[in-house]
């Protein structure tokens, strides 16, 4: 009997897959934010027609000149099974379009319930699997061992909350002093990302945070992994504070705007310039 060969990997890993599309098309992910209020400001009803028709105009306009596009799940979810269907149209056109897609659904829980979470949105074949997907470690960062392992072997990748860009999250992060819990969950990951690709395991850390990872020692160039910088935009950070934030990891970050750039809609130009400015003042 012969031993069967291997099931050849779906795809190249996240990393590099991130990489390649930073270098093609920038650093910067737009954020699809359905929210009521903007589905009104675009002359769209807030129902599930009109989260479709935002959703794909947002991938078409932003799609071609950004890294990649991350759904708010939370705003697919308040419309049920039909938000959900919109969800799945969108990730899978943003595949066609050659466009990563983080899901950002914030998962997180004990094993047994983390595997389904994790074939759930990293899982090949499974309608709602995105390119990456984030997931909060306050169960401990050992309970998202499914997700950390199936996105691997999917060629998917994970971004865990590190220091969020809302002023509550010190509260948690912050706490535990020079040994915080920041500085755990930083430290964990680096440790799945051991080799010289760039590593699927990435951090969410809000631009917002001032010096806090200095602060608390985060040795984040050792992450060897994308940081997503969620805060930049409508909740008031720029250029100015990703510098200040990052430091020498800058170079690992993928800012991340949702509201501030989705309000140049519903014109289509006019949102892909939006993106395009956004993007290159970032740097
Ligand atoms: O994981 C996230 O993306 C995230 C983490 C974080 O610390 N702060 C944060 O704002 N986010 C998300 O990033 C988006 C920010 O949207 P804007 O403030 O409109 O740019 C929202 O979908 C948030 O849920």
């Amino acid at each position: 009997m012969t031993a069967e060969a291997p099931a050849p990997a779906p795809r190249a890993p996240f990393g590099q897959r991130l990489a390649t599309a930073r270098r093609a098309r920038g650093s910067l992910c737009v954020g699809i934010d359905p929210h009521p209020g903007l589905l009104t400001a675009w002359g769209l009803e807030d129902t599930p027609a009109g989260l479709e028709r935002f959703a794909l105009a947002v991938l078409d306009a932003v799609g071609p000149v950004v890294a990649a596009v991350k759904p708010q799940v939370a705003l697919f979810e308040r419309h049920g099974a039909q938000g959900l269907a919109v969800l799945e149209t969108l990730l899978t056109r943003g595949a066609e379009a050659g466009v990563l897609t983080i899901a950002d659904a914030k998962r997180g829980d004990i094993g047994s319930t983390m595997q389904a979470y994790a074939e759930a949105w990293l899982g090949e074949g499974r309608p709602l699997a995105a390119d990456a997907v984030t997931l909060h470690p306050y169960l401990g960062f050992e309970s998202l061992r499914p997700a950390l392992d199936l996105a691997c072997v999917t060629g998917r990748g994970v971004f865990v909350l590190a220091l969020t860009s809302n002023p509550e999250g010190r509260q948690v992060q912050h706490a535990g002093g020079a040994e915080s819990v920041a500085r755990v969950i930083a430290r964990a990951a680096a440790e799945e990302n051991s080799g010289t690709e760039p590593g699927h395991v990435g951090l969410v850390i809000g631009a917002t945070v001032g010096d806090a990872a200095h602060r608390f020692g985060l040795d984040l160039p050792a992450l060897n992994g994308p940081i997503l910088a969620p805060g930049v935009g409508a909740q008031g950070a720029g250029r100015q504070e990703l510098v200040a934030t990052f430091r020498d990891a800058l170079p690992l970050v993928l800012p991340t705007s949702s509201r501030a750039i989705l309000a140049a809609g519903p014109d289509v130009v006019r949102l892909r310039a939006a993106a395009e400015r956004t993007r290159d003042e970032l740097g």
